[in-house]
């Protein structure tokens, strides 16, 4: 039976049956631009204007007294990030905390876990991952005396773009002490079976940590029931933070405790940090992973986003998100056919993150046509054109016509016009 023909229609019903239809409105969005790069830098919204605005009325009339006496208590935000955080991880409040970067948080939660011992000494990674995973790992091996070259096993993959859980379980060795990886691979946006890994993992003793950049606030997760150790992620990608927003770490229960690898006062157990006492008392929650003073302006806009999460449910996110990147899929295989794109996302529900990805030999070139045609897609050198149809603002029907613009632009040839080249950033 042959599949009927997707139209502007098909994408018009979907539309109608949206449960997610009115949280558009909640953004600022812009009529005649179709923005598909929120897995990198999410949208404004107005809630998060809103508690970035709060904390800015606090700071004016409030001054020192904004961190106990503001309407929303700076010395107290990061924690409350973390409660309202845990249920998009299926955590516990005590076992999040929002600080720092993912690269911050990396080097934090690997100067607490990885411990080299006897001859389990080695880092498991893959070789697909953000190189700022890679460079925080090296640098860490480095700081105990370790060569990266020899320490550091990065799981091969068989085609570029995706890597097999068996290869990355066959790597699970007794010289291993530590695991990190993506849950979602920024390139391909690929899935991997976080529940999987870990189990395989504990059963050789190693500890496991991911990078959560690419799936917080746009998939579930259930860290504590998958036994995940340790996790950090961004919050300026689908959780709509903003540029350098705050980003956040977990911490399984049974490690809750620990001392921190690197300690700073904002480590403290909130009651003692003003005794100013030069022994550290650290906090038992993930709290005893920050070190310094939050940085309240970059992170306040969260609050609001988080309450959008809160009310969307990220059950009803995820439906959407993987309607939506399904929806681009079939439209690839319907109208972009014989036109040189390859797609690199796995077509699997289970396998799929909240962006889709296609190779194509002028991939910069295309990224380029589409800015001008005002699509906002991002590219990936050397030929990776990402693109995220967002749950929370973006339709199906803006989705239908992106992926219509595409094959204009591809038809027409006008890509022509453009280098093949990156810019600086994308
Ligand atoms: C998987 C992954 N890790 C790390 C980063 C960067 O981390 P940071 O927030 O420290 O810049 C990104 C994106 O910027 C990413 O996609
Ligand atoms: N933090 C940034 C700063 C500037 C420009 C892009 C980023 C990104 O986040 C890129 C993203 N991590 C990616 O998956 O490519």
């Amino acid at each position: 039976m042959t599949k009927p023909k997707i139209t502007l229609e098909t994408a018009a019903k979907l539309d109608q049956k949206d449960v997610l239809h009115n949280f558009k409105k909640e953004f600022y969005t812009d009529d005649n631009r179709f923005y598909m790069d929120g897995n990198s830098l999410g949208l404004l919204s107005k809630r998060a204007e809103q508690s970035l605005l709060s904390s800015l009325e606090d700071w004016k009339t409030h001054a020192i007294g904004g961190w106990t006496d503001g309407k929303e208590p700076w010395f107290y935000m990061s924690e409350k990030f973390g409660a309202k955080t845990a249920p998009l991880l299926g955590a516990k409040p005590e076992e999040v905390i929002s600080t720092g970067s993912i690269t911050s948080n990396l080097h934090q939660l690997l100067s607490t876990f990885y411990r080299p011992e006897g001859q389990r000494t080695k880092i498991l990674a893959d070789e697909l991952n953000f190189p700022s995973d890679i460079y925080a790992l090296k640098s860490q091996l480095e700081l105990h005396g370790m060569d990266p070259d020899e320490h550091l096993i990065q799981v091969k993959s068989d085609n570029g773009a995706t890597l097999s859980e068996e290869d990355i379980i066959k790597e699970m060795r007794s010289d291993i002490a530590l695991l990190l990886l993506p849950s979602v691979l920024y390139r391909s946006g690929q899935l991997l079976d976080i529940e999987k890994i870990t189990k395989a993992a504990h059963e050789q003793g190693i500890m496991v940590g991911f990078d959560l950049a690419h799936s917080i606030g746009a998939l579930p997760h259930n860290l504590d029931d998958w036994g995940v150790d340790f996790a950090v992620w961004c919050t300026y990608k689908y959780l709509n933070s903003g540029p350098g927003g705050v980003g956040g770490l977990y911490v399984n229960e049974k490690h809750l405790g620990s001392k921190p690898g690197l300690a700073g006062w904002f480590s403290s157990k909130k009651d003692k940090q003003f005794d100013m006492a030069h022994d550290l008392n650290h906090a038992e929650t993930a709290g005893a992973y920050q070190m310094g003073t939050p940085h309240i302006l970059s992170s306040a806009p969260l609050l609001g986003s988080l309450d959008l999460f809160q009310e969307a449910d990220i059950k009803n996110v995820r439906c959407k998100s993987l309607q939506m990147t399904r929806l681009m899929l079939d439209l690839v295989y319907q109208e972009l056919d014989g036109l040189g794109f390859q797609i690199i996302t796995p077509l699997e529900d289970e396998r799929r993150g909240g962006h889709i990805s296609l190779v194509h030999s002028e991939a910069a070139s295309i990224c380029k046509a589409l800015k001008k045609e005002n699509v906002v897609p991002d590219f990936r050198a050397p030929d990776v054109i990402r693109l995220a149809p967002v749950a929370l603002y973006t339709t199906y029907k803006e989705v239908y016509e992106v992926m219509m613009i595409l094959k204009e632009i591809m038809v027409n040839e006008t890509y022509k016009k453009y280098k093949n080249e990156r810019d600086i950033i994308a």
